[in-house]
C-alpha cells in the first residue's frame, strides 16, 4: 500500500499504546500504515492511497473485498476520533484522549470494482454522535467514481479495555 501523505495524520496522535494496528498504526512495522486527515473546514475526513498489487481480488486489477472492509475499518475509526473530538473543540492530540474508537459494527456497500491503478480516495461524514457512540458514514472513490460506501457504527474505548 502506498498511503498518501500529508501532514500529520490523526493516527498519529492516538498515542504509543493505540498506534499497533496493523491497517494504521504508525508502529506496526509489517502494517499498511493507512493515514487519515481533516478536511480544512473539519467537517469530512480523507484518505487515499495506491494498491499494491498483491491485494488484488478475483478479477485481475481489482481490489480485494476485504482490503476495502479494511480501509473503511481503519478509516472509520479514526474519523469517529477526530469528530468526538471537533465536538467539544478540543484538537487531537495525545493528551486530549477523550475518545479512541473501534469497530462495533461494519456495513459495506460494494457498488462498482475498486480498481488498483490509481489513487483511490476516501471520504467520511458524521451521521450521529453521542458521548460513546459515533456513527460514521463514508464513501470510496477513484477516477470520480463511487465505488463502495460505508456505514460504521464505532464505541469509544473505555479507560479499563
Ligand atoms: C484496548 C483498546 C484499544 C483501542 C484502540 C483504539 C485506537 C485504534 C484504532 C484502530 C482501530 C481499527 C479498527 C479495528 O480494528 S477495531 C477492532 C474490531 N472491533 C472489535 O474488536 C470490537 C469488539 N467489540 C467490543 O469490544 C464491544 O462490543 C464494543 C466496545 C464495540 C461495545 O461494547 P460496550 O459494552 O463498550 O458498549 P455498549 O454495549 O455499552 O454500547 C455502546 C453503544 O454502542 C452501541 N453498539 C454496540 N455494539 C453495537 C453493534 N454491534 N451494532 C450497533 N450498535 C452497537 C450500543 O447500542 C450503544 O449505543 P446507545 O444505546 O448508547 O445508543
Amino acid at each position: 500500500m502506498k498511503p498518501k501523505k500529508r501532514n500529520i495524520a490523526i493516527q498519529d496522535t492516538y498515542g504509543e499504546r493505540f498506534q499497533n494496528c496493523w491497517g494504521c498504526g504508525p508502529k506496526n512495522e509489517q502494517g499498511l500504515h493507512l493515514k487519515t486527515y481533516p478536511s480544512e473546514d473539519g467537517e469530512t475526513c480523507i484518505t487515499q492511497f495506491e494498491p499494491d498489487n498483491q491485494y488484488t481480488g478475483g478479477v485481475p486489477n481489482n481490489l480485494f473485498g476485504g482490503m476495502i472492509a479494511l480501509v473503511f475499518d481503519c478509516h472509520g475509526t479514526a474519523s469517529a476520533a477526530w469528530f468526538a473530538h471537533k465536538n467539544k473543540g478540543l484538537a487531537l492530540t495525545e493528551e486530549t484522549v477523550i475518545g479512541r474508537f473501534i469497530t462495533a459494527r461494519l456495513e459495506t456497500d460494494y457498488k462498482k470494482p475498486v480498481p488498483m491503478d490509481e489513487t483511490i480516495t476516501i471520504r467520511s461524514s458524521i451521521e450521529e454522535l453521542s458521548e460513546r457512540k459515533a456513527i460514521v458514514r463514508m464513501k470510496m472513490e477513484a477516477s470520480g467514481v463511487v465505488r463502495a460506501e460505508a456505514r460504521m457504527v464505532a464505541v469509544a474505548v473505555k479507560d479499563d479495555m
